[in-house]
Order: C-alpha cells, then structure tokens, then sequence
C-alpha cells in the first residue's frame, strides 16, 4: 500500500479543517435546530409526547413526566456543561427564602418607587418610555443591590443605560454555539474581559462592565477562613456575596473562578427573567383597558391612594393580580431549554428507557400549552387562575421557574418584584402601547431566552395620566 506522502497529508489535513469549518458554519447558520423551538413543535406535532432530538437528547412534553426529569434533591440531576456552571446553591445559602426575602423587601420597594418617579418624569415631558428597558433598569437595581450592597444607578439613566441588558444578550448569543462546542461555554467564562474587549473594540464598554463586575465579585472571594469572616461583617448588608463568601462553605467553592461564575449567573439570571414577565403584562394591560380597570378595583383595597404603599404579603393575597401574573409566567415563560441528565438513574417514559446520561427536557412552553391543562393556550385568559380547585391543580404544571434541586433559586425575589412593580404601576399610572403590535411581541427565535423581531421582547407606551384616588 502507497504509503503517506507529506503533501498528501498536509491536503488531507486541509480538507479535514475545510470539513470541520463548513459543518460548524452549517450547524451554526442553516441547520433546522438553530431555531430549535420550531422545530421541537413540528417533531412533537408529527411524533407525539417524545422525541428524540439528538443521538443523546430525547424532549418530552407531558406534563405528568416533568417532575421525573427536573426532580428534587434525593433523586440527583445535573445540569449539560452547556447550561452553565455545574455547582448549585449552597444549602446554606438562605438568602433567597421566602422570609428573607421578605425581610429585604424594602430594598425592592425603593427600587420600584425610583422606577414609578421615573415614569411621572416621563409623563410630564410627554415623552415614550421604552418600558421593557425601564424594567431592565429595574431589575438591574435591585440584583446589583442584593448582590454588592448597593444600586448601580441604572433606574437613574436617562435611557435606562443598559450594559446588563446587553451583556445578557451577547452571553444568550453564544448559546447556539455552546450547544455544538460544549467546551465553548467554560472557555469563554474564562477569557479575562479586557482581552474581549481588545478583540470586539465596539462592546469595550460591556466588558469593561463585566470586568467591574468581576472585580466586585472577586473581593468577596477570600479564600482564608478568618479574613472571609472580617469580609463578611463589613459588608452593608446581607448580600448574596457575603453569603456566598461564608467560612462554612468550603474554601474550594470560593474561589475567584466561582464568584465570576455565580456574578454572571445572578446578572443572567435575575434580571431579563423578571423583566421580561413585567413587559408581558404590561403589554397586555395596554391591549385589555376592561383588566386595568378591574385590577385597579382589587389595588384600591390595599392601597387607597395611587401613592399608598402596601407589602408584599398584602399584595399576594390579591386574586387578580395574581392571575394576571400567573398567566404571564404561563404564556411569556422567559427561558426556554433547560435540559438536566439524571447521571445514575434509568428513567422509563411510555416504554421507552432513558438510560442514566441521557440528555432530558422538557420545555415550559409547551407544558404550559397542554390542551389537557390550559384550554386554548395560545390565549391570555386570567379566569384560568380564579376557579379554585381547577386552577390549584393547574398550579402544579407552572414551571416557568422550574422544578427540583436546579430549579430558581430567585423565585422568590421575582415575584417580590412582579407583585410589587404590577401593582404601583397600574395604581398610579393610566398608560397606552405606543408602536407596539402583537406581531413585535411575537417569539421568531430562542437562545435561552425568547427573541422576537425587535430582539428583546421591546414595548413603547405612553403614560397617558395620573390615577385619581
Ligand atoms: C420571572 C422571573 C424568573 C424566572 C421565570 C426564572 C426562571 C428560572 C429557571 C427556569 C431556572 C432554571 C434554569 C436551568 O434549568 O438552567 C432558573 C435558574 C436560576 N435562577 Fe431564575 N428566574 C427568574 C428570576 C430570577 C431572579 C430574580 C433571580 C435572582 C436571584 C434568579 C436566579 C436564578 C439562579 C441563580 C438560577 C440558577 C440555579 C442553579 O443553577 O441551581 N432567577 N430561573
């Protein structure tokens, strides 16, 4: 046999890297996953409840067969490398229970009184106000707050600056490619941001962002037991990183990589998420003039005055606003695949076994589109969530937030936000949608996150008037 000639190897190997570049720019830019929720509802239309979407990934979408796939902490799953940082929470992390959260409450209220004297600000110049940015802001405000001790003054921008929201996206944009080049995702947590910057000059000011970020992070970061101690009391408050930073947590879950890591993780995470939810239903009250009026009936009970305040407890208690939250977290779930891998476990759907590795998911939007569950799913119809036991038991298929021991750990801190953003809102303000259509709010693509023809679900309003009492 001929042997290998020095030329004929070095073609073969240009051929090879040819390959390798065409099928990356392929899988990248035409392959039919890159707009993988499309394709998953035409496979689930033609196949049924399972599919199997790649030699190692199966999608199914009963909702009886959620809680195997995202199960709680005695039957363990991880997340795919993909999806980000393997670690959870540590279980000593309280900060995001209920009570805490409601203790901090405070916190949340400032923030959304900055955004309620923002938009008097915007009514009486008369000017549109990009809402979904005013969200951001928002959002931004209080993880910032709850995770360095203090604001970083988004809400106080003229336009909202926004390098959090474009952070998001540019992280969200390489997901595709994370899928392809798992391996991708970690080089990319761990390239310093200023050599990113060198690299893309025209987003210099993002990663001179994350750089800050990263910074703020790494202060918490004390490996050594006493100094993480002084660290701690001299934070402001409880923050999210002086807990993370505690001595009884092991010096190996704090180090430097993991707090960048859990900083960009809580920016992802706890901002565009929330937002997002706020602009649905904003979008919807500025459509249904006859839910504003209703909600703002219900708000007078708890706040009497468009001024008034109320907590957080008050307002849960609220049928219609929780309807109209609940329905938007089941229509508008922002974050679209979350796969797990139950690495010990065979899990048996219908017959078919899934052994342990197998990559599962289940994506919300279709559970919360199960015509068993949610009748004509496609439309925005608070009644579901007012007919007692029927809506408790439709309860137990929401999970926009997740299920089981990766499920979000910020659930509480988003509703915080919704219950208390949604109401002195609609208490406050008469508003109207300004060059916003249906078409705008429309999904036409995924990352992790919903993208629609403007990128970011993006609403414009006018704020119209000031509620009298
Ligand atoms: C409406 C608002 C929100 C929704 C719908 C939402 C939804 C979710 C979902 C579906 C996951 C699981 C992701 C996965 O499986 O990969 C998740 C994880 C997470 N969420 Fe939220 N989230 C929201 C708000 C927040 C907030 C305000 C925070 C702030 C602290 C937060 C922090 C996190 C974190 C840190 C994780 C990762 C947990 C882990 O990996 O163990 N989320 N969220």
């Amino acid at each position: 046999m001929e042997l290998l000639t020095a030329t004929n190897a070095s073609r073969l190997g240009i051929g090879l890297l040819a390959y390798l570049v065409l099928q990356t720019l392929y899988r990248l830019y035409w392959h039919p996953l890159r707009r993988y929720h499309f394709q998953l509802v035409k496979m689930h239309k033609q196949y049924g409840p399972i599919v199997r979407v790649s030699p190692n990934e199966v999608h199914i979408i009963d909702p009886t067969f959620y809680e195997e796939i995202y199960s709680g902490s005695t039957r363990r799953r991880n997340k795919t490398p993909q999806y980000g940082p393997q670690f959870g929470m540590p279980d000593s992390l309280h900060f995001f229970s209920k009570r805490s959260i409601q203790s901090l409450s405070p916190i949340t209220e400032r923030c959304v009184l900055k955004l309620m004297q923002r938009l008097q600000e915007f009514y009486e110049a008369d000017q549109v106000v990009r809402l979904d940015d005013a969200f951001a802001a928002m959002t931004s405000d209080v993880i910032t707050y709850y995770s360095y001790g203090e604001s970083q003054g988004f809400l106080e921008d003229a336009t909202f600056r926004s390098e959090i929201r474009t952070l998001v996206n540019e992280l969200a944009a390489t997901s595709h490619l994370n899928r392809f080049i798992p391996v991708m995702s970690m080089l990319l947590r761990r390239i310093p941001p200023r050599w990113l910057a060198a690299l893309q000059p025209s987003r210099a000011a993002t990663y001179d962002y994350l750089a800050s970020i990263y910074a703020l992070s790494a202060q918490s970061a004390v490996p050594d037991a006493a100094a993480a101690e002084t660290h701690r009391k001299h934070m402001k408050h409880a923050t999210i990183f002086a807990q993370l930073s505690d001595p009884s947590i092991p010096a190996s879950e704090r180090t430097r990589a993991r707090f960048q890591d859990e900083a960009v993780q809580f920016l992802l995470a706890g901002t565009e998420t929330t937002s997002s939810i706020l602009t649905y239903a904003a979008y919807i009250l500025g459509r249904r003039k006859e839910y504003v009026e209703r909600l703002r009936a219900e708000l007078r009970t708890v706040l009497p005055t468009p001024t008034s305040t109320a907590s957080w407890t008050e307002l849960e208690k609220l049928p219609f606003l929780t309807a109209i939250i609940t329905e938007s977290l089941r229509l508008a779930p922002p974050i679209i695949r979350l796969p797990r891998v139950a690495p010990t476990e065979t899990l048996v759907y219908n017959g078919y076994k899934l052994p342990p590795g197998t990559v599962l998911g289940a994506s919300a939007w279709f559970i919360h589109r199960d015509p068993t569950l949610f009748p004509d799913g496609d439309t925005f119809d608070p009644e579901r969530w007012l007919q007692g036991e029927k809506s408790e038991h439709r309860k137990r298929y929401m999970v926009a937030f997740s299920k089981g021991s990766r499920g979000c750990v910020g659930i509480n801190l988003a509703y915080n936000e919704l219950y208390l953003a949604l109401a002195y809102l609609v208490r406050r303000f008469e508003f109207e949608l300004f060059d916003t259509t249906p078409e705008d709010m429309e999904m036409v693509a995924e990352t992790v996150l919903q993208v629609t023809r403007r990128g970011f679900p993006t609403v414009y309003a006018r704020i119209t008037g000031l509620v009298g009492e």
